[in-house]
């Protein structure tokens, strides 16, 4: 193994937003869009980082470029924190790590020739002889299947893909180090897509760059990726080589998240469906785990003697209850008309009655609760009846041969009892 450092290193990278009020601006709250996350990427390495919307992966790709200013953690590149770079060093960084966005149409120029948006950086970087940067951009453009007479068209003349290609180009003329891809074929159609995947695909592996993948589209992922990391709510959940995760998925976020794949096997047992479909905040992130407000494998208190199904429905009603958007036959504006407390065990797919008594009097007390209207007191009822170590205690990473999770079910150090998996 060689001691070169990787070219990107990122430990506890962390970027929140301040939510400010009123004309003085006073912060009244942060968004953690990205909070305590942790990579490497080797030279010619492609890593994928997935997860919903909203879940932080545009900003990592940002803060990594130093194109937001992180408020927490630090980024190196090639082993040197990128933060100290000021100068000439901050130029070279700038070279060396380059970004490809979703839509190419973002990253031209209307009044530049596709040859002056490529050669760009070139002269950005100093290459003052117009002559050797045209040599180099017919090259380049060759080397992205277009050609060297396309230098005196205009962008807009360009299909989309095309467009793509352009703006690979206008990364590789500077020879990166390292390639930000964010989203960078979801703009394009199924056929497109595929070729401008394998040429990024051939461009990494030719010349040895080091690649953040940012998709939500797991196939593609799958396709193009060595690694893997799965992001919620500004946090990474579950790491680990394409193959591993994606049979294998250890988090149950990454599960769920797999389940909503439309090509993947609806009846694999491994994909499950999250308990409530209400992603929380990342302002207001949960407590302790911050999946466990929609996690299929919530753990349940010891006390509790129910099936897994059952308890399954009970953490869905305590936490689609807590969130206050109930399902339509139980939303508030119907109170008082149809609602009773068997249509709330109905709807959440709770038995008539459990056979641990006091499992069965919380429930039935929040029943008539929420039936009552009262949506704050059935809330309490369930947490105070149903705690569980997933909202009390943060998880730790736990390394599982290569795959790590970070998730209590697979920490030898905690007594949770889990329900076993499947
Ligand atoms: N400049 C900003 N100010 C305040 N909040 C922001 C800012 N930029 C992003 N956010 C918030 O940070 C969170 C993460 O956003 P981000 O764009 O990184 O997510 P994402 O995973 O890339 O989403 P998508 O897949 O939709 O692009 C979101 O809640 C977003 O609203």
């Amino acid at each position: 193994m060689s001691d070169e450092p990787p070219v990107l290193a990122v430990d506890g990278l962390e970027k929140h937003y301040p939510i400010t009020k009123g004309l003085l601006r006073r912060e009244v709250g942060r968004v953690r869009a990205v909070d305590g996350v942790n990579f490497r990427i080797d030279r010619g390495e492609a890593l994928g980082l997935v997860g919903e919307s909203g879940c932080g992966k545009s900003t990592t790709a940002l803060s990594i470029l130093r194109l937001e200013e992180p408020t927490g953690g630090e980024v190196r590149f090639e082993g040197t924190p990128i933060e100290k770079f000021r100068g000439e060093q901050l130029k070279s960084f700038r070279r060396r790590a380059q970004l490809i966005v979703q839509d190419p149409n973002e990253a031209f120029s209307p009044r530049m020739t596709v040859g002056e948006a490529v050669a760009e950086p070139l002269r950005l970087h100093g290459m003052d002889d117009s002559d050797r940067r045209r040599e180099i951009v017919a090259d380049v453009l060759e080397r992205v299947g277009l050609s060297a007479a396309d230098v005196d068209r205009y962008p807009h003349a360009f299909s989309g893909g095309e467009k793509q290609r352009i703006a690979i180009a206008r990364a590789l003329v500077v020879n990166p180090d390292l390639i930000v891809a964010d989203e960078p074929t979801s703009a394009l159609d199924g056929r497109v897509q595929s070729d401008v995947l394998a040429l990024l695909d051939e461009i990494r592996r030719e010349f040895d760059i080091a690649v953040l993948f940012i998709s939500h589209d797991i196939d593609v992922v799958r396709r193009f990726c060595d690694r893997i990391a799965v992001m919620y709510l500004g946090e990474l959940v579950e790491k680990g080589p394409v193959a591993e995760v994606l049979d294998s998925p250890a988090h149950p976020y990454t599960r769920v998240l797999l389940g909503s794949v439309p090509s993947l096997d609806p009846g694999d047992r491994t994909l499950e469906k999250p308990l409530t479909d209400t992603v929380p905040e990342p302002a207001n992130p949960p407590k302790g785990c911050r999946f466990h407000t929609r996690c299929p494998e919530v753990i349940p208190p010891k006390d509790v003697d129910v099936t897994q199904e059952q308890w399954r429905a009970i953490a869905a009603l305590r936490f689609t209850v807590e969130t206050g958007e109930l399902p339509e036959p139980l939303a508030p504006d119907r109170q008082g008309q149809s609602t009773t407390a068997e249509t709330v065990r109905k709807e959440f797919g709770l038995p008539s009655s459990l056979s641990d008594p006091l499992a069965e009097r919380a429930v039935t007390d929040a029943a008539a609760a929420i039936a009552d209207g009262d949506i704050d007191g059935a809330s309490e009822l369930l947490a105070d009846a149903f705690p569980t170590i997933c909202e009390r205690e943060t998880p730790t990473v736990v390394d599982l041969d290569g795959q790590s999770a970070q998730c209590h079910r697979y920490d030898p150090e905690k007594d949770a009892e889990p329900i076993p998996w499947n």
